[in-house]
C-alpha cells in the first residue's frame, strides 16, 4: 500500500517553491484527474520517537483576485510527499489504448497543488528531503512535542510488535531531540522500559543524528561534547540513566569525519560503547575511523572501502548492515560477501525508523539472503551471535550456552530455516518467546503483566 503524507506545517513551506511550479506548467483550472493510491500513512520514529499524525489532505481557502470571483473562496488543496502519484495521463490524451495503459503516468516521491492548476514536482533523495528539513527533522518535531508517556506507550507498543517477531533484546536509540531536553527524554522512556519490560534493551545516545535547525555541525559538535555528555557521565554515575553506547551519523551534510571523531571519542571517554552510522551514503572513511577508535560496530556500510572493510577486519569492528535501509531507499546493497571473505564480524539489524518501518528480524534475514547473498547459517548468526557483539553482549546473548541467560524461540517447524525461508511467516511460526528462561509470549498471547 502506498503511503501519502501530506502535513498541514510542511505545506506552508511548500506553497512559493509549488507556486513557482504552477507558474511554469501554466494554469490548469480544478483538480486534475490524477489520484493518490493507498491510504495516509503513520509515521514512526525509531523505537521511542514520536508517531507523528496521520497523513491527511488539507485544504485551504484561496483569496481570489480575480474580479469575477470575488467573494468565492476556491480550496486549494496541497499534497506533499506522495511516494507515488499516478497522473492517469500527463498529455491531454483522450484515452489510452494498451500501450498507452502501461505508463499511467505514474511518479514517484512527489508533490501536487490542485486549485493553483495542477503544479506536480518531483521529490527527491533521503538527504535530499533531510537537507529541505524532512525526515529525521519531522520526526524530531513531533517527538520535541510529545510527552513521555506519549512516547513510551509508543515504545512499548513496538517492543511487543518486536517481541512477538523473535526478538529478545533490542538497541533503542535516542536520536529525535538533538537538543539536550528532548534526547534526555527519550533516554528516560528507554530507562522506564529496560526497568518495566521483560525484552532486553541496549540504549544508544543518538543526539549527533543530524545537525539540529538554527546551529551549523560545529556548533552541534561543541554543544554534545560540553553540555551534553558531561550530562549524561552525571546521570550514569547517580544511576538516573544507563546509557550503553554512542551514535553519530556521519555523513555527508551532517556530521563530518573530524565531528564524528570528536564526538565518538568524548562518548569513549565517558565509558560508553562506539556504535554508529558510517558509510552509508557516502565513503566517508568511517570504517578505517571506527577501527582506529576501537568502535564496538559500525551501521549501514553501503559505501564502505576495501580498505575499511580490511580495517574493521582486523580490529573485531562489527559490521551491521541494513538489509530494510538497502531495500526502502533503494541503496546499493552493503558488500556482504566481501566483508565476510575478509573476516568482518557480519551482525544484521533491522534499523527500525520511519524509512524502514520493519519489526521483523525474520524478514531481515530473509532480505540479507536474498539481496545481501548471505547464507540462511550465516544470516542467522548475524541476527544471534554477531548482534549481541555487535552490542557488547555477547558474554550473556547471543547462543544457548551454559553460563548465557537463556533467550530462545520454539517455532512449529521441524526446520529452523524456516524462520528466514517463510518471507512474513514469522508470527504464524513462531509458538514461544522465552528470555532468561521466562516464557514471554505463548501462540499470539503476551505472558507476563508488562503488556505489550
Ligand atoms: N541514516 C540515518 N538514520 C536512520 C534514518 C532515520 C530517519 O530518517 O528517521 C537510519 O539509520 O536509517
Ligand atoms: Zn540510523
Amino acid at each position: 500500500m502506498h503511503k501519502c503524507h501530506v502535513i498541514l506545517e510542511r505545506i506552508q513551506r511548500s506553497i512559493p517553491r509549488l507556486e513557482r511550479a504552477a507558474a511554469k506548467l501554466g494554469q490548469t483550472e480544478g483538480a486534475g484527474a490524477g489520484s493518490v493510491p493507498g491510504e495516509a500513512g503513520q509515521h514512526g520514529g525509531r523505537a521511542g520517537g514520536a508517531a507523528p499524525p496521520r497523513g491527511t489532505l488539507s485544504r485551504r481557502p484561496r483569496r481570489s483576485g480575480a474580479a469575477g470571483m470575488a467573494g468565492r473562496q476556491r480550496q486549494r488543496l496541497l499534497l506533499e510527499n506522495a511516494e507515488q502519484l499516478v497522473l492517469v495521463c500527463g498529455r491531454r490524451e483522450p484515452y489510452l489504448r494498451r500501450d498507452g495503459a502501461a505508463g499511467l503516468g505514474v511518479l514517484r516521491a512527489a508533490s501536487l497543488v490542485v486549485g493553483l492548476g495542477l503544479a506536480i514536482q518531483q521529490c527527491a533523495s533521503y538527504m535530499e528531503i533531510h537537507q529541505a528539513g524532512g525526515g529525521i527533522h519531522f520526526t524530531v518535531e513531533h517527538t520535541r512535542k510529545a510527552t513521555e508517556d506519549e512516547l513510551f506507550t509508543t515504545l512499548q507498543h513496538r517492543l511487543g510488535r518486536m517481541l512477538r517477531a523473535g526478538s529478545t533484546l533490542v538497541e533503542c536509540k535516542s536520536g529525535y531531540g538533538l537538543n539536550l531536553e528532548t534526547e534526555l527524554k527519550m533516554l528516560r522512556v528507554i530507562e522506564r522500559a529496560q526497568k518495566s519490560m521483560d525484552i532486553g534493551i541496549s540504549s544508544t545516545y543518538c543526539g549527533a543524528h543530524a545537525v539540529p535547525k538554527g546551529k551549523t555541525a560545529t556548533e552541534a559538535t561543541d554543544d554534545i561534547i560540553n553540555n551534553h555528555l558531561p550530562k549524561l557521565k552525571e546521570l550514569k554515575l547517580s544511576g538516573e540513566i544507563h546509557v550503553n553506547n554512542i551514535d553519530v551519523f556521519c555523513e555527508k551534510g551532517v556530521f563530518d569525519l573530524e565531528s564524528t571523531r570528536r564526538i565518538l571519542q568524548a562518548g569513549k571517554d565517558i565509558g560508553l560503547q562506539i556504535n554508529f552510522h558510517g558509510d552509508e551514503l557516502h565513503p566517508m572513511k568511517s570504517a578505517e575511523l571506527g577501527a582506529e577508535l576501537g568502535a564496538r560496530a559500525i551501521s549501514h556500510l553501503e559505501e564502505v572501502s576495501d580498505e575499511g572493510i580490511v580495517a574493521m577486519a582486523r580490529a573485531k569492528c562489527a559490521a551491521v548492515l541494513l538489509p530494510t535501509t538497502a531495500y526502502m531507499l533503494r541503496l546499493k546493497q552493503p558488500q556482504a560477501r566481501k566483508m565476510l571473505e575478509e573476516g568482518v564480524i557480519v551482525a544484521l539489524g533491522s534499523d527500525f525508523n520511519p524509512n524502514a518501518y520493519c519489526f521483523s528480524m525474520p524478514m531481515v534475514m530473509h532480505l540479507a539472503c536474498v539481496n545481501m547473498k548471505m547464507s540462511m547459517n550465516e544470516a542467522l548468526a548475524g541476527a544471534t551471535i554477531n548482534a549481541a557483539y555487535a552490542l557488547g553482549k555477547s558474554d550473556t546473548h547471543g547462543s544457548l550456552e551454559v553460563g548465557k541467560q537463556g533467550d530462545l524461540l520454539i517455532i512449529n517447524s521441524s526446520r529452523w530455516e524456516h524462520l528466514i525461508y517463510q518471507f512474513g511467516g514469522h508470527e504464524a511460526l513462531i509458538n514461544y518467546v522465552i528470555v532468561k528462561g521466562k516464557v514471554i509470549y505463548e501462540n499470539g498471547r503476551c505472558e507476563t503483566t508488562s503488556s505489550y
